[in-house]
């Protein structure tokens, strides 16, 4: 039985989340503006905490400003005060300014999305990607129109995207490198940072990159693949369209799918698998399909991280698709007819590598 102390320990933390939760806006735009105006970065690169006053010079903010930022980033310990009324950094405020992987989901949430969450019960209620008006009402779904983002929101996007996968390339070729392989293909290649480093794992193999014809356009002017843009075929193709099956002209030995099944809803996924497994079979391939599971996190940062992700697929990507679980996976994939071998976790950050024959 709990005492009432701690049972009043107890409301008072569930009170302290909730206002978390209530206040979660004005603390990120607390956090955008310190960021943006070098506070948390003067705070860092500072050897003593920092006075108002001081904060004040080097940001050229008014001490107002000043002010009601450190009130702020104080109450949700981002920063701390000591008895002098001068300010230091918390390991939160070091997590914003220095830790990768928190700058791209800060970014992503900040030049990305913030506007089109404001569309959330819209999108969830339709099933359409309601926030992408806030970019450009006649847009459907995003991908197309990755290259018409605005500049910020196009750097923020592809970071938080190649963040997330390219810790897991390398991974998963360390299992897949033993496989003698002559010709991959990279569904939904984008920009090809994964056939990039395929095609160094098999120095003698060429690829195919299958994906809109937005996104091959930008993967042939992308400098870092210039030298081996002769080792790729590509096909244009929309999934989307219930016929679309890629004509591969080679012998195919592995399809890769890294991060793309979750751009769609759970029966588009499961018409693709078939297609993609019909390809498969004609060929003797392997498929590897590699996602983050909202359900196999290393830890509750990482399980909000993606739970929270995909918002961003309900109001901006489609409007109907998510972070899959492992349940959700597995049922895609049985009920396409391909059959799992082996499943590979954890794979960089956080993701699953799901080897099907
Ligand atoms: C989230 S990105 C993943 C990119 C990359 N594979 C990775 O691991 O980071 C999804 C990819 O799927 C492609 N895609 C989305 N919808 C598509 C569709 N309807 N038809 C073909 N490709 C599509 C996008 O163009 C994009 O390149």
């Amino acid at each position: 039985m709990m005492t009432l102390t701690q049972r009043k320990i107890e409301i008072l933390q569930a009170f302290e989340k909730a206002q978390s939760i209530a206040f979660a806006p004005f603390v990120f735009q607390a956090v955008v503006a310190a960021k943006e105006s070098g506070l948390l970065q003067a705070l860092g690169e500072s050897e003593t905490a920092l006075s108002i006053d001081a904060l004040a010079q080097k940001t050229k903010l008014s001490q107002y400003a000043v002010t009601v930022l450190c009130d702020i980033l104080a109450a949700s310990e981002v920063i701390e005060c000591d008895e002098n009324h001068a300010y230091r950094l918390s390991r939160v405020g070091e997590c914003l300014i220095y830790d990768r992987m928190t700058e791209v989901n800060f970014d992503f949430s900040d030049r990305v999305n913030y506007a089109p969450l404001k569309h959330t019960l819209e999108a969830l209620k339709t099933g359409r990607a309601a926030g992408l008006k806030e970019y450009d009402a006649n847009w459907q779904t995003i991908y197309p129109h990755l290259k018409d983002l605005p500049k910020d929101s196009r750097k923020a996007w592809f970071a938080f995207d190649h963040f997330h996968s390219d810790s897991a390339y390398q991974a998963a070729l360390n299992i897949l490198k033993t496989r003698p392989v002559r010709y991959f293909v990279d569904i939904g290649g984008n920009t090809g940072r994964f056939t990039k480093k395929a095609l160094a794992t098999w120095p003698e193999s060429r690829a195919c990159i299958v994906d809109l014809p937005e996104q091959i356009e930008l993967m042939r002017q992308n400098p870092d693949l210039k030298s081996l843009q002769d080792r790729i075929d590509t096909v244009p193709i929309n999934w989307l369209d219930p016929d679309a099956q890629p004509l591969i002209k080679e012998k195919v030995d592995l399809i890769w799918m890294s991060q793309f099944l979750d751009c769609f809803s759970r029966a588009e996924a499961v018409s693709i698998l078939k297609r993609v497994k019909n390809l498969a079979r004609q060929n003797g391939a392997t498929v590897a399909i590699l996602e983050p599971l909202v359900d196999h996190q290393r830890n509750r940062a990482a399980t909000l991280s993606i739970a929270c992700s995909s918002l961003y697929f309900s109001c901006l990507a489609n409007g109907n698709s998510k972070f899959f679980s492992s349940e959700e996976l597995q049922g895609i994939i049985n009920e396409s007819g391909l059959v799992v071998e082996s499943v590979h976790e954890p794979i960089g950050v956080g993701h699953s590598l799901y080897i099907c024959g």
